[in-house]
C-alpha cells in the first residue's frame, strides 16, 4: 500500500509537487511560494482554463496517470495554439479526494512536467484543496500572441477554403474499442497507434503560429469536442456556411481499419468523436499554396476539407451520394434532453 495524501497533509504534498515541475525561467519574477506568481510580458496576453474530471475525462483503464497529467496541459496547450499564441506559464488546480494515493498525483505531476519541457512551460503555482468527489485538474495557462492579432472563430470569409490539420477521430476509436465488450477487435499494432492518439495528443502550436502570422487565416478553432461542433462554432461566430467533403476528411489507416472490423462509419468519429486537439480553420483561397508549403516544410500535415459558402450558418457534408445536413454533435458535458443516469 503507498503512501495516502492525508499521511502528507495539504503543505507536504505541495512541496513534493512544486519540487517535481521546478524550474527556472528569467521571465518569472515570483515563483511558486508566494500568495500570486509574478511574470513579465512583452506582448498581449492569451490565457485559458480546463477542468479534467475523474470518470468524465479519464478513467484508470483508459490512460495512465502520468498521460493524465500530460494530456491536461495538453488541453489548455491547444486553446492557445488555436488563438495563435506561444504559452509560457501554467497554474495547476487539483481537488483531491480524501483516499487519493500519492504516487498517483506525482505521477500525474511527472506528465504535466515533461508536457511543460517539451513545449516551454513553466508551473508557477496552483492550489489543492480536498473533495468527496471524484479528483479534479484544472490547467490554465497563459502565454503572448505570436502575430499581430488573435486567430478567432468569427473571421471566416465566402470563399475561402477550409483546412484541418493531423488526423482526426482517433482518441475516439480508441475510447470506442475499449468499450466493446469483447475487446478484441482491434491489432497491437493499431491499437498502439490509437492509444496514442487518445493518451499523447500533440498540440498544434507551431500550426498556430504560422497561422497567426499568415494575414490570409482568416478563423481557427481546436478540435476539442469533434469536428462538426468546431466547424458549427465557426459557422456561427463567421456568420458563413461551411462545406465538407466527405473523402478529404483525414484518418488513419488504423482508424479505418478498426471502423471496418466493428461496421461504424469512419466519419462518426472523426465527425463527432472529439479530443484530436487540430487545428480546424479558414483560410483565403489565393494564399492557400504558398500556406500549405510553409506548414509542410515544417512537418505540418494539413488537408484542405472544404470550402466556406454563404447563407445561414450550418454545416453540410459532401458525399458520394448526395450533400447532407452535419448535426451539431460532439461532446457535451450537458447534453440537452438526455436524463443523467
Ligand atoms: N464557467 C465559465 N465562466 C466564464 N466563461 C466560460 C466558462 N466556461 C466556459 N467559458 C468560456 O466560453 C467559451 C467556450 O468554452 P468551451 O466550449 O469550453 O471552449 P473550448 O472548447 O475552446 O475549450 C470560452 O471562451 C470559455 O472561456
Ligand atoms: C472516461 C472518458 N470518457 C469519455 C471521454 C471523451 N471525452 C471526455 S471530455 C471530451 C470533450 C473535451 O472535453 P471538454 O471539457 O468539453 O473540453 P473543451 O471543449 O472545454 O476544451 C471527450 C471527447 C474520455 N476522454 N474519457
Ligand atoms: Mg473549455
Amino acid at each position: 500500500m503507498g503512501l495516502f495524501i492525508r499521511e502528507l497533509g495539504e503543505f507536504g504534498l505541495i512541496e513534493r509537487l512544486s519540487a517535481i515541475v521546478a524550474r527556472t525561467d528569467p521571465r518569472v519574477l515570483v515563483n511558486i511560494g508566494d500568495d500570486a506568481a509574478v511574470v513579465r510580458y512583452d506582448r498581449p496576453v492569451v490565457m485559458t482554463t480546463d477542468a479534467l474530471v475523474d470518470g468524465v475525462h479519464f478513467r484508470d483503464d483508459l490512460i495512465d496517470p502520468t498521460s493524465v497529467g500530460y494530456k491536461s496541459l495538453v488541453a489548455s496547450l491547444s486553446d492557445i495554439a488555436a488563438m495563435g499564441g506561444k504559452p509560457l506559464h501554467a497554474m495547476v488546480a487539483l481537488a483531491v479526494p480524501f483516499t487519493e494515493q500519492v504516487e498517483r498525483i506525482e505521477a500525474i505531476y511527472r506528465g504535466l512536467d515533461e508536457a511543460c519541457a517539451e513545449f516551454g512551460v513553466t508551473i508557477v503555482g496552483g492550489d489543492v484543496v480536498s473533495t468527496s468527489g471524484p479528483l479534479v485538474i484544472t490547467v490554465s495557462v497563459t502565454g503572448e500572441l505570436v502575430g499581430e492579432r488573435p486567430l478567432l472563430r468569427s473571421g471566416a470569409q465566402v470563399g475561402d477554403v477550409i483546412f484541418v490539420t493531423g488526423d482526426v477521430g482517433g482518441s475516439a476509436a480508441y475510447l470506442h474499442s475499449k468499450n466493446q465488450s469483447d475487446g478484441l477487435h482491434i491489432g497491437e499494432s493499431d491499437e498502439w497507434i490509437l492509444q496514442k492518439r487518445h493518451q499523447r495528443p500533440v498540440p498544434q502550436l507551431m500550426a498556430g503560429h504560422i497561422c497567426a502570422q499568415n494575414p490570409g487565416c482568416t478563423s481557427a478553432n481546436d478540435v476539442s469536442d469533434g469536428l462538426s461542433s468546431e466547424l458549427h462554432e465557426i459557422a456561427l461566430a463567421s456568420g458563413v456556411r461551411m462545406m465538407i467533403d466527405a473523402d478529404r476528411i483525414p484518418t488513419l489507416p488504423a482508424l479505418r481499419h478498426y471502423a471496418r472490423v466493428v461496421s461504424v462509419d469512419p466519419l462518426q468519429f472523426a465527425l463527432y468523436g472529439g479530443e484530436d486537439y487540430q487545428i480546424v480553420g479558414t483560410m483565403n483561397r489565393v494564399k492557400a499554396g504558398s500556406f500549405l508549403s510553409l506548414m509542410q516544410a515544417h512537418g505540418i500535415r494539413i488537408s484542405l476539407i472544404g470550402q466556406v459558402k454563404s447563407g445561414e450558418p450550418n454545416v453540410y457534408l459532401n458525399t458520394r451520394s448526395g450533400i447532407e445536413e452535419v448535426p451539431k454533435k460532439g461532446y457535451d458535458h450537458f447534453p440537452v434532453g438526455v436524463e443523467p443516469v
